[in-house]
């Protein structure tokens, strides 16, 4: 009868496969294996230099492992020819890295309408859809602004919107606390962690802070390019 009680097990969304990646002479992933399941959140920490952002852009079909396998949504990305691989990255992944990378000459409102025009939404369309975006990161009256022209953790918000605005299934964050105050990299943290249950998209988080990785649903540890796990055994 209580054998009912256990989930059952379910095929992750994403995962990657005894991961090997070299950068140069730098063996920055030797045999790391991760899974990500839909909806969930997870941190990858570890010290600096142990393969965290080597092993994201593996994971997100940016960088392409010297061996090993990245399997999402039942597809081998290694099998992928490039040109179904960017178009994967663009439909399926929303990408935020440590500095938001807005692009500088754009406002924030077309920096978020920006991915709904690549995939095909009009122009008009495109900003309607990108302004309630922002508004739901708290970013509402700034749309006009540069990036240049924004704070840190406004800028890092809209870079979210950007991120999530096309209905991504996956969001891969790196570090997108690492440049903000506290308060700011709370705001970050908890309008990510709020979209992304509702919207019921998984998040790969990596960070270094604590407190940032409190916001996921479990954390994995990188260490020398390797990935252990965190549950403890007593
Ligand atoms: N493009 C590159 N060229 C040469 N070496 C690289 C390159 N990218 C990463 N490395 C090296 O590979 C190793 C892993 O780097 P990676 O950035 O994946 O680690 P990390 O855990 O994300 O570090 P940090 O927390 O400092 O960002 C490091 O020794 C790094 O110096």
């Amino acid at each position: 009868m209580s054998e009912g009680d256990d989930q059952p097990p379910t095929e992750p969304l994403l995962a990657a496969r005894g991961l090997a990646k070299a950068h140069g002479r730098t063996q920055a992933l030797r045999g790391a294996s991760v899974e990500l399941h839909t909806g969930e959140i997870l941190a990858v920490t570890g010290a600096s230099g142990s393969g965290k952002s080597t092993l994201l852009h593996c994971l997100a079909g940016i960088v392409r492992p010297d061996a090993g396998s990245v399997t999402y949504a039942g597809l081998r990305l290694e099998e992928l020819p490039e040109k179904r691989l960017s178009e994967l990255r663009r439909t399926d992944f929303g990408v935020v890295f440590q500095f938001g990378q807005l692009v500088p000459e754009l406002t924030a409102l077309d920096n978020v309408a920006l991915p709904l025009m690549l995939a095909g939404t009009d122009r008009a369309g495109a900003r309607e859809r990108a302004g309630e975006w922002l508004e739901r990161f708290g970013v509402h009256g700034q749309g006009d602004l540069r990036p240049g022209e924004m704070s840190g953790g406004q800028a890092q918000r809209a870079a979210l919107a950007r991120a999530l605005v096309t209905g991504p299934k996956v969001v891969f964050a790196d570090e997108p606390t690492g440049a903000l105050d506290s308060l700011a990299g709370e705001q970050v943290m908890t309008a990510l962690a709020h979209t992304a249950r509702e919207a019921g998209t998984a998040v790969l988080l990596i960070t270094h802070d604590a407190q940032v990785a409190a916001y996921a649903d479990r954390e994995v540890q990188l260490r020398d390019g390797t990935v252990t796990s965190l549950e403890v055994s007593a």
